[in-house]
């Protein structure tokens, strides 16, 4: 098993390039299947996750191709409705594949995605949103069955705001027979992202950027061209890297309108930011920040996929604060693993509160998933000695170039490579 020795580093400085999103590519190439063409994803990231979705894709009948930052997709020959658990267990961004194939071919058998590494992830409301436009939904050995005739239209209501749940509703409903009419829909930008590619492909979806969406249904999709928005998660980590070193970077290929969040609790901690149209700046080097709390919540709120990372900053800075999980209530298992380091939390619930220590100790962790193997980085990088890191096979779904991103603003991380370990079980990614 692969791990990261991490080296402490002074304050990082310097300029990096931001990757496309993990979280918009996976949902454009899922909605590819909608058309019988080639369609074309630019600003692609070299990502496990995206390699598993292209797998996926091949098993469903297409061809896909990912040259330099380009993915090139032929939908024309899938004819096959089957996404197998050997695929779907890898990563559970699989499930984007239901609402297509349910459009396209009117039947689908996807493999539960089950929970991941923090705790449940229930998929009902995606099962829910087919099942308004009269498709069949029924469990069995682990799949979720579904078939349909021309799907129909219908209003739907999302009890809770999910970025997948509506990414799916929005697939199936765009071939739809009728109008479909989407309440307390998700507003994250990759929502966005994946409406522009669908109206480019010549599907009828309107309200973008607003909670509620409108989708007039039409008979046939074309191939189409589209760009993968810049990484708001990649961005944000390392503007977070910058300011646990008390450095300055310069993030270019950004947006820096979908970093406000973040941006903001920086600026309230004391870091120095400037935007410009593309690119964003952080210097943190001016003064010792403050601890800031946070709660996370849908966009425009605090992304969940950041507060491993802010708890990281938190911990090692002097005073108190907290950290309030509203997404994942369990997403908290980077704890264990930060106390490792020195770090003191108490867990109440869904809220972590910190007393910071800036004198934490380099140690021997492991990933427990994504973002909270992200974060181990990062205290890693302000530690005392050296922190090494396990499990990294999380951080290659999601941050392309993580050890040259990090050495061009002056820090090092050095992938060690496989040693005899017991292989983990590998849930949803
Ligand atoms: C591939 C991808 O884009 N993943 C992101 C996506 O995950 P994902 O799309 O899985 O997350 P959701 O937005 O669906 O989850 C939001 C909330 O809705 C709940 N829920 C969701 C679906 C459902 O059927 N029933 C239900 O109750 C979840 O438990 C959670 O409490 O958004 C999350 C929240 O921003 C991010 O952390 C993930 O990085
Ligand atoms: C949790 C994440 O991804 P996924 O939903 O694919 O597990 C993430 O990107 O932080």
């Amino acid at each position: 098993m692969e791990s990261y020795l991490v080296h402490p580093s002074g304050p990082l400085t310097g300029s990096i390039n931001i990757s496309g999103a993990k979280n918009a590519v996976l949902p454009l190439m899922a909605a590819t299947l909608l058309c019988r063409g080639v369609s074309t994803i630019d600003n692609v990231p070299q990502l496990d996750d995206v390699n598993t979705m292209a797998d996926l894709l091949r098993h469903l009948g297409a061809k896909v191709n990912h040259q330099h930052q380009t993915l090139t997709i032929d939908s024309r020959a899938c004819t096959h409705h089957k996404a197998p658990y050997h695929l779907v267990s890898k990563m559970r961004a699989s499930i984007y594949v239901l609402g297509p194939l349910l459009a396209r071919l009117g039947k689908a058998s996807v493999a539960m995605p089950g929970g991941c590494a923090w705790g449940p992830r229930p998929v009902d409301l995606h099962i829910k949103a087919m099942q308004s436009l009269a498709a069949q939904v029924h469990l069995e050995h682990g799949n979720i069955h579904a078939h349909s005739g021309r799907l129909q239209g219908a209003d739907f209501s999302f009890t809770t705001v999910s970025v997948g749940a509506t990414a799916n509703m929005l697939m199936a409903a765009v071939l739809a027979k009728g109008t479909t009419r989407l309440f307390n829909a998700a507003i994250e930008p990759e929502i966005d992202n994946l409406i522009d590619q669908l109206n480019a492909m010549g599907a009828q979806v309107f309200g973008k950027g607003s909670h509620t969406l409108v989708i007039e249904g039409v008979e046939t999709l074309q191939a189409a061209r589209i760009s993968a928005i810049p990484d708001r998660i990649e961005a944000g980590t390392y503007l977070i890297a910058a300011a646990i070193t008390q450095g300055a970077i310069t993030l270019q290929q950004v947006e820096p309108k979908h970093l406000k969040a973040l941006t903001n609790k920086l600026i309230a901690a004391g870091a120095q930011i400037s935007s410009g149209e593309n690119s964003i700046s952080i210097n943190a080097s001016k003064r010792p920040l403050k601890a800031i709390s946070v709660t996370t919540g849908p966009y425009p709120l605090f992304a969940t996929d950041l507060q491993p990372q802010w708890l990281a900053l938190v911990a090692s800075l002097k005073g108190a604060a907290q950290v309030k999980e509203t997404i994942y209530h369990d997403r908290f298992q980077h704890i264990p693993e930060f106390v490792r380091l020195g770090a003191k939390i108490r867990l109440q619930g869904n809220i972590a509160a910190i007393i910071g220590n800036p004198e934490l100790s380099g140690a021997q962790v492991k990933a427990s998933d994504l973002r909270a193997g992200a974060a181990l980085i990062l205290l890693g990088l302000i530690a005392q000695g050296h922190t090494q890191v396990h499990d990294i096979y999380h951080l290659d779904r999601g941050y392309h170039d993580l050890p040259q991103k990090l050495s061009q603003l002056g820090g090092t991380i050095q992938r060690l490579g496989k040693e005899p370990s017991i292989q983990p079980i590998r849930l949803c990614g």
